[in-house]
């Protein structure tokens, strides 16, 4: 398995180009599924999780074709790829596949609004929390799919098609929101969506829909309308800038001090995570070419963090800033709203010489003089990334260990933070 080091200590100076979002590639690519024609998506960042929602997409026999860079551009330009699932083959899911990736679970709703039919298997817990897909269900259900549990998979049928339903969610679900917004878009009918999430991924996955024919009004809003069509086109799609790595990038900048460049960042995507740097003590300034982050002489100060659904401060963000927070001249407090386990890093941010104390949902982080490097263990994806911030500011050396977990949503990480003076090497294991 592989490992990162790094030593830390050094300030992060350059341009840090930002990648395509993993979590609007994920819906974008299954969304494929709903039409015959090709969905063409660019800017599409290379890591693990698109790798295996690509293999699970083939074997619903989708075919997909990854487009040669044109002369001279730049090996930071994200991958343009072709998806063509002209027959479905299989509408199966499998737990081998879906067990690996949670989002893959989301293929049930183009599957049984363009087949009638899907067999996909429940995704199980993780790291972060039990995360139930109850209310993707409901989604189903109300558009007039009928479902069985049979061994550990739901099985979803709909013979005569989906009919367009008024769904209202009881809490704010994204992959709840992806799920109602493709099943109705091929759904008789209109769909009126209440509480949907407005994370802008939903946003990015709407906007590809309605160019593959979908009739959508008010994604980005609480109520969407959705008026279903008999069929859907193919279309050209550019995957929106992640503001995850980029709100992760800028922390890490807040930690070591510097001055970095996120080319292609967008500060619309992001402005509770930035609203909550400038408190701590970082500038940004909103450019032509994307964000640029800069802390230089003052030190850190505490911030006080709720998460909870955009345009709110992102949970994907919450175990960065509990690092950057580790390093204040003070106390912090540090809530996490949407998941119920979501502190897995707490205890390896305690390796590295973090004062952090837990309370029910809330972190209590006394910022520490300084940190000192250690061996530490990822233990999910944004945790993986906390330590790496940590790390970066901590006193020697800090090995990270199950960094496959960084994989699934950092795109060349090492590669991006050396460019800017890091010290850092990816140490890979042989055989
Ligand atoms: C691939 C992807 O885009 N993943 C993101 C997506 O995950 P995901 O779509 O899985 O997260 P949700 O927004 O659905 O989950 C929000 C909350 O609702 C609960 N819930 C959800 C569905 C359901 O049927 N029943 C239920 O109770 C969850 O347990 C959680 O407490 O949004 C999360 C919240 O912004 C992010 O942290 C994830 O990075
Ligand atoms: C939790 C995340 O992803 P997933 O929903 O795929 O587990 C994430 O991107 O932080």
């Amino acid at each position: 398995m592989d490992k990162i080091k790094i030593v830390g200590g050094t300030r992060l100076n350059g341009v840090i180009p930002i990648s395509g979002a993993k979590n609007a590639a994920l819906p974008l690519m299954i969304a494929s599924l709903l039409t015959r024609e090709t969905v063409t998506l660019a800017n599409m960042p290379l890591l693990a999780d698109v790798m295996l929602l690509e293999r699970i997409l083939g074997n619903h026999g989708v075919d997909y074709a990854i487009a040669g860079k044109r002369t001279g551009e730049s090996v930071d330009a994200g991958r343009t790829v072709h998806l063509t699932a002209r027959e479905i083959v299989d509408t199966t899911a499998p737990y081998d596949l879906v067990s690996r990736m949670r989002a893959s679970f989301w293929v049930l709703a183009p599957l049984v609004a363009r087949c009638g039919e899907a067999r996909v298997s429940l995704p199980g817990g993780c790291a972060i929390g039990t995360r139930p897909v109850d209310l993707l269900l409901m989604a189903l259900e109300k558009l007039g799919a009928k479902l069985d549990i049979e061994n550990g998979y739901v099985v979803a049928s709909a013979k005569n098609g989906l009919v367009g339903a008024e769904i209202d969610f009881p809490k704010v679900t994204v992959g709840g929101t992806h799920t109602a917004l493709m099943a109705a878009s091929l759904a008789r009918g209109t769909t009126v969506l209440r509480n949907a999430a407005r994370e802008p991924e939903v946003v990015d996955l709407a906007d590809c829909l309605i160019k593959m024919g979908a009739r959508i009004k008010g994604a980005g809003q609480s109520t969407i309308e959705i008026e279903g069509v008999g069929s859907l086109f193919g279309a050209r799609h550019a995957v929106m800038p992640d503001r995850i790595e980029a709100g992760t990038y800028a922390m890490a900048v807040a930690m070591t001090g510097g001055d970095v460049l996120l080319a292609g960042a967008r500060a619309d995507l992001l402005q509770a995570g930035l609203d909550a740097l400038v408190q701590a003590g970082a500038s940004i300034t909103e450019t032509n070419e994307g964000l640029r982050v800069t802390r230089n002489g003052a030190g850190i100060s505490p911030v006080d963090v709720t998460t909870a659904p955009f345009p709110a401060f992102p949970t994907d963000l919450q175990a960065q800033f509990m690092a950057l927070m580790t390093r204040a001249k003070g106390v912090s407090r540090i809530t996490e709203t949407i998941f119920e386990n979501r502190f897995m890093h707490v205890q390896e941010l305690a390796r590295l010489g973090a004062q952090i104390k837990l309370e029910g949902d809330t972190a209590i982080v006394t910022g520490a003089d300084h940190l000192d490097g250690a061996p530490v263990m990822a233990t999910d994806l944004r945790a993986s990334v906390s330590l790496v911030i940590a790390a970066l500011a901590a006193r020697g050396e800090t090995t990270i260990n199950r960094v496959y977990h960084l994989d699934r949503g950092f795109e060349r990480l090492e590669k991006k933070l050396r460019g800017c003076g890091a010290e850092i090497e990816r140490i890979t294991a042989a055989g």
